[in-house]
Protein backbone atom coordinates (compact mmCIF):
# COMPACT_ATOMS: atom_id res chain seq x y z
CA UNK A 1 0.00 0.00 0.00
CA UNK A 2 1.25 3.67 -0.75
CA UNK A 3 2.73 5.41 2.66
CA UNK A 4 0.41 7.85 3.54
CA UNK A 5 1.72 11.70 2.94
CA UNK A 6 -0.64 13.82 4.77
CA UNK A 7 -3.20 14.00 7.89
CA UNK A 8 -5.63 15.99 9.63
CA UNK A 9 -5.76 16.85 12.82
CA UNK A 10 -8.77 18.46 15.03
CA UNK A 11 -9.13 20.28 18.08
CA UNK A 12 -10.55 16.80 19.72
CA UNK A 13 -7.03 15.00 19.29
CA UNK A 14 -8.26 12.92 16.39
CA UNK A 15 -6.11 11.96 13.37
CA UNK A 16 -7.01 11.23 9.61
CA UNK A 17 -4.05 9.84 7.72
CA UNK A 18 -4.62 10.07 3.67
CA UNK A 19 -2.95 11.56 0.58
CA UNK A 20 -2.42 14.46 -0.55
CA UNK A 21 -3.85 16.22 -4.08
CA UNK A 22 -3.95 20.14 -5.09
CA UNK A 23 -1.63 22.16 -3.01
CA UNK A 24 0.50 21.10 0.16
CA UNK A 25 0.12 23.94 1.93
CA UNK A 26 -0.42 23.74 5.78
CA UNK A 27 -3.84 25.48 7.24
CA UNK A 28 -6.05 25.59 9.65
CA UNK A 29 -9.01 26.02 8.91
CA UNK A 30 -12.97 24.85 10.15
CA UNK A 31 -14.51 21.44 9.52
CA UNK A 32 -17.42 21.05 7.63
CA UNK A 33 -19.42 18.77 5.62
CA UNK A 34 -21.89 18.39 2.29
CA UNK A 35 -23.73 15.74 1.44
CA UNK A 36 -24.71 16.53 -2.04
CA UNK A 37 -23.17 13.76 -4.68
CA UNK A 38 -22.23 16.69 -7.58
CA UNK A 39 -21.03 20.37 -7.38
CA UNK A 40 -17.30 19.59 -6.23
CA UNK A 41 -15.87 22.41 -8.73
CA UNK A 42 -18.87 24.49 -7.56
CA UNK A 43 -18.28 24.15 -3.63
CA UNK A 44 -14.52 24.52 -3.74
CA UNK A 45 -15.29 27.74 -5.64
CA UNK A 46 -18.13 29.34 -3.58
CA UNK A 47 -16.37 32.15 -1.80
CA UNK A 48 -19.21 31.30 1.15
CA UNK A 49 -16.18 28.39 1.98
CA UNK A 50 -13.69 30.67 2.81
CA UNK A 51 -11.80 29.36 5.91
CA UNK A 52 -13.13 26.32 5.86
CA UNK A 53 -12.15 22.89 4.82
CA UNK A 54 -15.03 20.90 3.52
CA UNK A 55 -15.56 17.05 4.13
CA UNK A 56 -17.39 15.65 0.69
CA UNK A 57 -19.80 12.60 2.28
CA UNK A 58 -20.24 11.44 -1.26
CA UNK A 59 -17.53 8.87 -1.86
CA UNK A 60 -16.08 9.30 -5.64
CA UNK A 61 -14.94 13.16 -6.01
CA UNK A 62 -13.24 14.40 -9.46
CA UNK A 63 -13.99 12.79 -12.27
CA UNK A 64 -15.94 14.81 -13.86
CA UNK A 65 -13.06 17.17 -14.20
CA UNK A 66 -13.55 21.25 -13.95
CA UNK A 67 -15.32 23.30 -17.04
CA UNK A 68 -14.08 26.83 -17.41
CA UNK A 69 -18.05 28.02 -17.40
CA UNK A 70 -19.29 26.43 -13.98
CA UNK A 71 -16.74 28.72 -11.55
CA UNK A 72 -18.52 30.59 -8.85
CA UNK A 73 -16.20 32.44 -8.57
CA UNK A 74 -12.55 33.84 -10.31
CA UNK A 75 -10.34 33.08 -7.63
CA UNK A 76 -11.60 29.98 -5.16
CA UNK A 77 -11.07 30.56 -1.66
CA UNK A 78 -12.20 27.30 -0.22
CA UNK A 79 -9.65 26.68 2.81
CA UNK A 80 -9.28 22.48 1.70
CA UNK A 81 -11.26 20.12 0.96
CA UNK A 82 -11.31 16.45 2.03
CA UNK A 83 -12.65 13.30 0.02
CA UNK A 84 -12.21 9.43 0.26
CA UNK A 85 -11.72 9.16 -3.10
CA UNK A 86 -10.41 11.33 -5.54
CA UNK A 87 -10.22 10.47 -9.00
CA UNK A 88 -7.39 12.63 -11.60
CA UNK A 89 -8.25 11.49 -14.77
CA UNK A 90 -11.49 13.01 -15.33
CA UNK A 91 -13.74 11.57 -18.34
CA UNK A 92 -16.30 14.78 -19.61
CA UNK A 93 -15.78 16.70 -22.85
CA UNK A 94 -16.42 20.38 -21.16
CA UNK A 95 -13.34 19.44 -18.89
CA UNK A 96 -10.70 21.60 -19.34
CA UNK A 97 -8.78 20.98 -15.75
CA UNK A 98 -8.20 18.60 -13.51
CA UNK A 99 -9.73 19.40 -9.88
CA UNK A 100 -6.08 18.59 -8.28
CA UNK A 101 -4.68 21.56 -11.28
CA UNK A 102 -7.27 24.13 -9.77
CA UNK A 103 -6.58 23.18 -5.95
CA UNK A 104 -2.77 23.53 -6.56
CA UNK A 105 -3.01 26.99 -9.10
CA UNK A 106 -5.29 28.68 -6.04
CA UNK A 107 -3.05 27.25 -2.92
CA UNK A 108 -6.17 24.70 -1.58
CA UNK A 109 -5.04 21.80 0.23
CA UNK A 110 -6.70 18.48 -0.25
CA UNK A 111 -6.42 15.13 1.28
CA UNK A 112 -8.00 11.69 0.01
CA UNK A 113 -8.56 8.42 1.18
CA UNK A 114 -9.79 9.62 4.71
CA UNK A 115 -13.15 7.12 6.13
CA UNK A 116 -15.35 10.28 5.61
CA UNK A 117 -17.78 8.42 6.87
CA UNK A 118 -16.37 8.14 10.21
CA UNK A 119 -15.60 12.05 9.91
CA UNK A 120 -19.31 13.00 8.57
CA UNK A 121 -19.79 11.58 12.02
CA UNK A 122 -17.47 13.15 13.92
CA UNK A 123 -18.42 16.67 12.70
CA UNK A 124 -21.85 15.60 13.68
CA UNK A 125 -21.20 14.15 16.72
CA UNK A 126 -18.79 16.93 17.95
CA UNK A 127 -19.51 19.90 15.89
CA UNK A 128 -17.78 21.83 13.31
CA UNK A 129 -14.49 22.61 15.00
CA UNK A 130 -10.93 24.01 13.76
CA UNK A 131 -8.80 21.24 11.28
CA UNK A 132 -4.98 21.36 10.80
CA UNK A 133 -4.20 20.48 7.61
CA UNK A 134 -0.56 18.98 7.11
CA UNK A 135 2.37 16.53 6.34
CA UNK A 136 1.84 12.85 7.59
CA UNK A 137 5.18 13.86 9.89
CA UNK A 138 3.82 16.61 11.80
CA UNK A 139 3.46 15.02 15.46
CA UNK A 140 -0.08 15.56 17.25
CA UNK A 141 1.08 17.65 20.26
CA UNK A 142 2.76 20.22 17.55
CA UNK A 143 -0.54 20.32 15.35
CA UNK A 144 -2.56 21.03 18.61
CA UNK A 145 -0.32 23.79 18.99
CA UNK A 146 -1.04 24.82 15.77
CA UNK A 147 -4.63 24.69 16.21
CA UNK A 148 -4.86 26.00 19.58
CA UNK A 149 -2.87 29.06 18.92
CA UNK A 150 -4.90 30.26 15.84
CA UNK A 151 -7.75 31.99 15.57
CA UNK A 152 -10.00 32.03 12.24
CA UNK A 153 -9.84 35.58 11.00
CA UNK A 154 -12.97 37.66 10.89
CA UNK A 155 -12.28 39.58 7.90
CA UNK A 156 -13.48 36.84 5.31
CA UNK A 157 -16.19 38.83 3.58
CA UNK A 158 -13.97 42.04 2.84
CA UNK A 159 -11.00 39.53 1.76
CA UNK A 160 -13.72 37.59 -1.26
CA UNK A 161 -16.02 41.19 -2.24
CA UNK A 162 -14.86 42.76 -5.00
CA UNK A 163 -12.87 46.10 -4.60
CA UNK A 164 -14.59 48.22 -7.36
CA UNK A 165 -18.01 48.37 -8.95
CA UNK A 166 -18.83 45.70 -11.85
CA UNK A 167 -21.42 45.77 -14.45
CA UNK A 168 -22.95 42.74 -15.79
CA UNK A 169 -25.24 44.41 -18.47
CA UNK A 170 -27.61 42.13 -20.77
CA UNK A 171 -29.31 43.36 -24.17
CA UNK A 172 -32.29 44.80 -23.51
CA UNK A 173 -31.74 44.62 -19.64
CA UNK A 174 -35.77 45.41 -18.33
CA UNK A 175 -34.22 46.01 -14.72
CA UNK A 176 -31.50 47.25 -12.71
CA UNK A 177 -30.59 45.79 -9.37
CA UNK A 178 -27.97 47.32 -7.07
CA UNK A 179 -26.43 43.59 -5.67
CA UNK A 180 -23.97 44.26 -2.33
CA UNK A 181 -20.73 41.65 -2.71
CA UNK A 182 -20.33 39.55 0.35
CA UNK A 183 -19.08 37.08 -1.53
CA UNK A 184 -21.52 36.42 -4.68
CA UNK A 185 -21.71 33.57 -6.43
CA UNK A 186 -21.40 34.10 -10.17
CA UNK A 187 -25.00 32.20 -10.90
CA UNK A 188 -26.72 34.11 -8.85
CA UNK A 189 -25.74 37.04 -11.79
CA UNK A 190 -26.50 34.53 -14.11
CA UNK A 191 -29.82 33.37 -12.45
CA UNK A 192 -31.09 37.53 -12.61
CA UNK A 193 -29.46 37.98 -15.95
CA UNK A 194 -31.30 35.17 -17.39
CA UNK A 195 -34.44 37.10 -16.24
CA UNK A 196 -34.23 40.49 -17.74
CA UNK A 197 -32.08 42.23 -15.39
CA UNK A 198 -28.67 44.41 -15.43
CA UNK A 199 -26.48 43.51 -12.49
CA UNK A 200 -24.41 45.87 -11.19
CA UNK A 201 -22.36 44.55 -8.33
CA UNK A 202 -21.04 46.80 -5.64
CA UNK A 203 -18.23 45.85 -2.63
CA UNK A 204 -19.94 45.35 0.85
CA UNK A 205 -18.39 48.59 2.39
CA UNK A 206 -20.35 50.52 -0.13
CA UNK A 207 -22.75 53.43 0.80
CA UNK A 208 -26.03 54.45 -0.03
CA UNK A 209 -25.17 57.32 -2.14
CA UNK A 210 -23.23 55.27 -4.34
CA UNK A 211 -25.94 52.71 -4.71
CA UNK A 212 -28.21 55.67 -5.28
CA UNK A 213 -26.11 57.03 -8.49
CA UNK A 214 -27.44 54.13 -10.58
CA UNK A 215 -31.30 54.19 -9.90
CA UNK A 216 -31.87 50.72 -9.19
CA UNK A 217 -35.18 48.96 -9.28
CA UNK A 218 -34.25 46.95 -6.70
CA UNK A 219 -31.28 45.49 -4.42
CA UNK A 220 -29.65 41.86 -3.77
CA UNK A 221 -27.96 41.36 -1.01
CA UNK A 222 -25.24 38.11 -1.47
CA UNK A 223 -24.72 34.69 0.06
CA UNK A 224 -20.76 35.19 1.63
CA UNK A 225 -18.40 33.28 4.21
CA UNK A 226 -18.20 34.02 8.00
CA UNK A 227 -20.61 35.09 11.36
CA UNK A 228 -22.93 37.82 9.86
CA UNK A 229 -22.60 39.61 13.02
CA UNK A 230 -18.85 40.04 11.46
CA UNK A 231 -20.72 42.74 8.67
CA UNK A 232 -22.00 45.56 11.18
CA UNK A 233 -21.57 48.27 7.71
CA UNK A 234 -24.05 46.01 5.83
CA UNK A 235 -26.21 45.29 8.50
CA UNK A 236 -26.41 49.16 8.81
CA UNK A 237 -26.78 50.00 4.93
CA UNK A 238 -29.77 47.63 5.18
CA UNK A 239 -31.27 49.66 7.62
CA UNK A 240 -30.89 52.53 5.43
CA UNK A 241 -32.22 51.13 2.16
CA UNK A 242 -35.19 49.21 3.74
CA UNK A 243 -38.57 50.94 2.66
CA UNK A 244 -36.64 52.61 -0.03
CA UNK A 245 -36.20 49.66 -2.62
CA UNK A 246 -37.47 46.08 -2.70
CA UNK A 247 -34.72 44.32 -1.31
CA UNK A 248 -34.12 40.47 -1.96
CA UNK A 249 -31.28 38.14 0.36
CA UNK A 250 -29.92 34.80 -0.26
CA UNK A 251 -28.33 33.21 2.80
CA UNK A 252 -25.62 35.65 4.33
CA UNK A 253 -27.95 37.94 2.67
CA UNK A 254 -31.31 36.81 4.69
CA UNK A 255 -28.99 36.47 8.27
CA UNK A 256 -27.85 40.56 7.60
CA UNK A 257 -31.76 41.45 6.64
CA UNK A 258 -33.05 39.74 9.90
CA UNK A 259 -29.88 41.46 11.86
CA UNK A 260 -30.63 44.83 10.40
CA UNK A 261 -34.73 44.22 11.36
CA UNK A 262 -33.94 43.65 15.09
CA UNK A 263 -33.68 39.76 14.77
CA UNK A 264 -30.55 37.46 16.38
CA UNK A 265 -28.59 34.96 14.62
CA UNK A 266 -27.02 31.96 16.18
CA UNK A 267 -24.74 29.00 15.03
CA UNK A 268 -25.83 26.12 14.33
CA UNK A 269 -24.00 22.86 15.76
CA UNK A 270 -22.51 21.41 12.55
CA UNK A 271 -24.69 23.87 9.89
CA UNK A 272 -26.17 22.65 6.28
CA UNK A 273 -24.60 21.69 3.38
CA UNK A 274 -26.17 19.65 0.63
CA UNK A 275 -28.97 19.58 -1.92
CA UNK A 276 -31.62 17.99 -0.77
CA UNK A 277 -32.85 19.72 2.26
CA UNK A 278 -36.24 20.18 2.30
CA UNK A 279 -37.87 22.95 2.99
CA UNK A 280 -42.32 24.17 3.63
CA UNK A 281 -43.06 27.29 1.99
CA UNK A 282 -45.73 28.63 5.01
CA UNK A 283 -47.25 31.05 2.32
CA UNK A 284 -48.26 28.18 0.12
CA UNK A 285 -48.12 24.92 1.86
CA UNK A 286 -45.99 23.74 -0.94
CA UNK A 287 -42.36 21.81 -0.45
CA UNK A 288 -39.12 22.46 -1.96
CA UNK A 289 -35.89 20.40 -1.89
CA UNK A 290 -33.22 23.03 -1.63
CA UNK A 291 -29.47 23.69 -2.22
CA UNK A 292 -27.87 24.67 1.27
CA UNK A 293 -25.00 25.64 2.73
CA UNK A 294 -24.50 27.70 5.90
CA UNK A 295 -23.41 27.28 9.83
CA UNK A 296 -25.66 30.24 10.92
CA UNK A 297 -29.45 30.72 11.35
CA UNK A 298 -31.75 33.34 12.11
CA UNK A 299 -33.76 32.71 15.95
CA UNK A 300 -37.36 32.24 15.25
CA UNK A 301 -38.39 33.67 18.79
CA UNK A 302 -36.34 36.55 17.87
CA UNK A 303 -38.31 37.65 14.50
CA UNK A 304 -41.74 37.89 17.23
CA UNK A 305 -41.06 41.76 17.76
CA UNK A 306 -39.93 42.33 14.28
CA UNK A 307 -42.08 43.42 11.31
CA UNK A 308 -40.09 40.15 9.72
CA UNK A 309 -42.93 37.46 9.09
CA UNK A 310 -41.56 33.56 8.73
CA UNK A 311 -42.40 32.34 5.18
CA UNK A 312 -40.11 29.14 5.33
CA UNK A 313 -39.00 26.35 7.56
CA UNK A 314 -36.79 23.35 7.22
CA UNK A 315 -38.53 20.36 7.69
CA UNK A 316 -35.55 18.63 9.18
CA UNK A 317 -34.69 20.94 11.80
CA UNK A 318 -37.29 23.25 12.15
CA UNK A 319 -35.04 26.58 11.87
CA UNK A 320 -36.25 29.25 9.54
CA UNK A 321 -35.54 29.61 6.30
CA UNK A 322 -37.29 32.80 5.11
CA UNK A 323 -38.68 35.90 5.84
CA UNK A 324 -40.35 38.95 4.73
CA UNK A 325 -41.91 42.11 5.45
CA UNK A 326 -44.35 42.93 2.59
CA UNK A 327 -44.68 46.77 3.82
CA UNK A 328 -41.12 47.70 2.84
CA UNK A 329 -41.01 45.12 0.12
CA UNK A 330 -38.05 43.21 1.40
CA UNK A 331 -38.03 39.48 1.64
CA UNK A 332 -34.99 36.50 2.23
CA UNK A 333 -33.94 33.30 1.88
CA UNK A 334 -31.46 31.08 4.03
CA UNK A 335 -31.16 28.33 0.69
CA UNK A 336 -30.07 28.95 -2.57
CA UNK A 337 -32.64 29.22 -5.76
CA UNK A 338 -29.51 30.36 -7.41
CA UNK A 339 -28.31 26.18 -6.59
CA UNK A 340 -26.26 24.63 -9.72
CA UNK A 341 -26.06 21.91 -9.76
CA UNK A 342 -29.11 21.64 -7.54
CA UNK A 343 -33.07 21.28 -7.04
CA UNK A 344 -34.39 23.69 -9.15
CA UNK A 345 -37.78 24.07 -7.35
CA UNK A 346 -37.36 27.72 -5.67
CA UNK A 347 -36.19 29.67 -8.80
CA UNK A 348 -39.80 31.10 -8.48
CA UNK A 349 -38.30 33.58 -5.67
CA UNK A 350 -36.17 35.47 -8.34
CA UNK A 351 -39.67 35.96 -10.36
CA UNK A 352 -40.89 36.79 -7.27
CA UNK A 353 -38.33 39.88 -6.74
CA UNK A 354 -38.97 40.45 -10.39
CA UNK A 355 -42.59 41.28 -9.66
CA UNK A 356 -41.62 43.27 -6.44
CA UNK A 357 -39.27 45.86 -9.37
CA UNK A 358 -42.25 45.66 -11.80
CA UNK A 359 -44.89 46.75 -9.09
CA UNK A 360 -42.08 49.83 -7.94
CA UNK A 361 -41.37 50.97 -11.58
CA UNK A 362 -45.40 51.32 -11.89
CA UNK A 363 -44.89 54.66 -9.53
CA UNK A 364 -45.94 52.48 -5.93
CA UNK A 365 -42.67 53.47 -4.71
CA UNK A 366 -42.74 54.22 -1.10
N1 LIG B 1 -23.78 30.59 1.96
C1 LIG B 1 -23.83 31.61 2.82
O1 LIG B 1 -24.14 32.74 2.45
C2 LIG B 1 -23.44 31.32 4.23
C3 LIG B 1 -23.83 32.38 5.23
C4 LIG B 1 -23.06 32.33 6.53
N2 LIG B 1 -21.66 32.51 6.29
C5 LIG B 1 -23.31 31.01 7.24
O2 LIG B 1 -22.44 30.16 7.23
O3 LIG B 1 -24.34 30.81 7.79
Amino acid sequence: MKKFDRKLILEDGSEYYGYGFGSEDEKVTEIVFNTSPVGYQEIISDPSYTYQTVVMAYPLIGNYGIAEEDFETETPTIGGLVVRDYNDQPSNFRSKYTLSEIMEKYRIPGIYGIDTRKLVRSIRDLGSRKVLITDAGTLLLEGLCKLGSYDIPKDAVAFVSRKEIQQYRIPNGKYQVAAIDCGMKQNIVRSLNKRGCNVTIFPWNTSIEEIDKVKPDGIFLSNGPGDPMDVQPVIELVRNLRGKYPILGICLGHQIISLAYGARTYKLKFGHRGGNHPVKNLLTGKIEITSQNHSYAVDRESLRDTQLKVTHINLLDQTVEGVVCEEDKVFSVQYHPESAPGPQDSGYLFEQFIEMMEGTKDGEKN
